[in-house]
């Protein structure tokens, strides 16, 4: 199958910080994508750059849609959510005065199909918004506040959230991080569960290798701003500079 994002020779800094230097990551349709690196290599700062947080200043982004992104062409963030592309954050954004489904409300009148100010407007919206937070195990938790749940809960919320859109490629910042053994190996299904039985391609960010080595069909390895090895997670595991990259660091 064919690439649903490719990043080439891409660039950025902040002031004198290069925390991208001509980096470049192919994303297979239908594969679930790792992309590590030690602290401050340019994971984040790539994620930004891909869903127009962060404005590059050298190279291309090729987007779903044939959306061609560069310095002279930067995309607004909501414009690379309607190519189909969704994401969560290192940190999760989520309304925690709200209750969970007064969040899931908010999502699903983001994605325009509704008013935030009025009720559900369709029966069939709500029960989507049920159904997802079902598959996440968030569904006896729906009138809680979401300021209340656990952390690793929290992150269940927010990959319901950007179900509500259908994505069909999903950037994950860090989804174990900060999260316990149990609820690890519980994302971790939920993301092969979409991978396989609806087709979403998955590129995620993390810090945890046992759950990067596990979960991932292939892994680029980030070093200093730019990719310094890509294959399996057995070639990545066994590759000499990969293992210099982490312990230099
Ligand atoms: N807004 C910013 N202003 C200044 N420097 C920044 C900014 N964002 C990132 N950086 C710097 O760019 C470099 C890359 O940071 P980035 O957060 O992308 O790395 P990372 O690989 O995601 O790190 P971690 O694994 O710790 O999250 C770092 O040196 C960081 O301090």
């Amino acid at each position: 199958m064919g690439n649903v994002l490719e990043v080439f020779d891409v660039s950025k800094s902040f002031g004198g910080i290069h925390a991208l230097e001509g980096c470049s990551l192919q994303v297979e349709q239908g594969s679930i994508t790792g992309l590590i690196g030690p602290n401050g290599s340019g994971k984040t700062t790539l994620f930004n750059a891909i869903t127009g947080y962060e404005r590059i200043d050298a190279g291309s982004i090729h987007l779903p849609g044939e959306i061609i992104v560069t310095k002279d062409r930067p995309i607004a963030p909501d414009k690379v959510f309607r190519t189909g592309l969704g994401r969560t954050f290192q940190l999760t954004r989520i309304f925690p005065r709200l209750s969970v489904i007064e969040n899931m409300h908010v999502a699903t009148q983001r994605k325009g199909l509704g008013s935030f100010f009025s009720r559900w407007s369709t029966g069939q919206e709500q029960r989507r918004a049920v159904e997802l937070l079902h598959f996440v195990g968030l569904d006896d938790l729906q009138e809680h506040l979401a300021g209340e749940l656990s952390y690793g809960q929290r992150k269940l919320l927010e990959f319901a959230l950007i179900l509500i859109a259908d994505p069909k490629i999903i950037l994950l910042d860090e989804p174990a991080g900060g999260v316990n053994p149990s609820m690890i190996n519980h994302i971790g299904e939920r993301i092969r569960v979409l991978n396989q039985e609806q087709g979403i391609t998955f590129l995620i960010v993390e810090h945890n290798m046992e759950f990067v080595m596990g979960i991932c069909d292939k892994i680029t390895v980030f070093h200093r701003g730019t990719n310094i090895a890509e294959g399996s997670p057995g070639e990545v595991r066994n590759n000499p500079a990969v293992l210099e990259a982490y312990l230099g660091d």
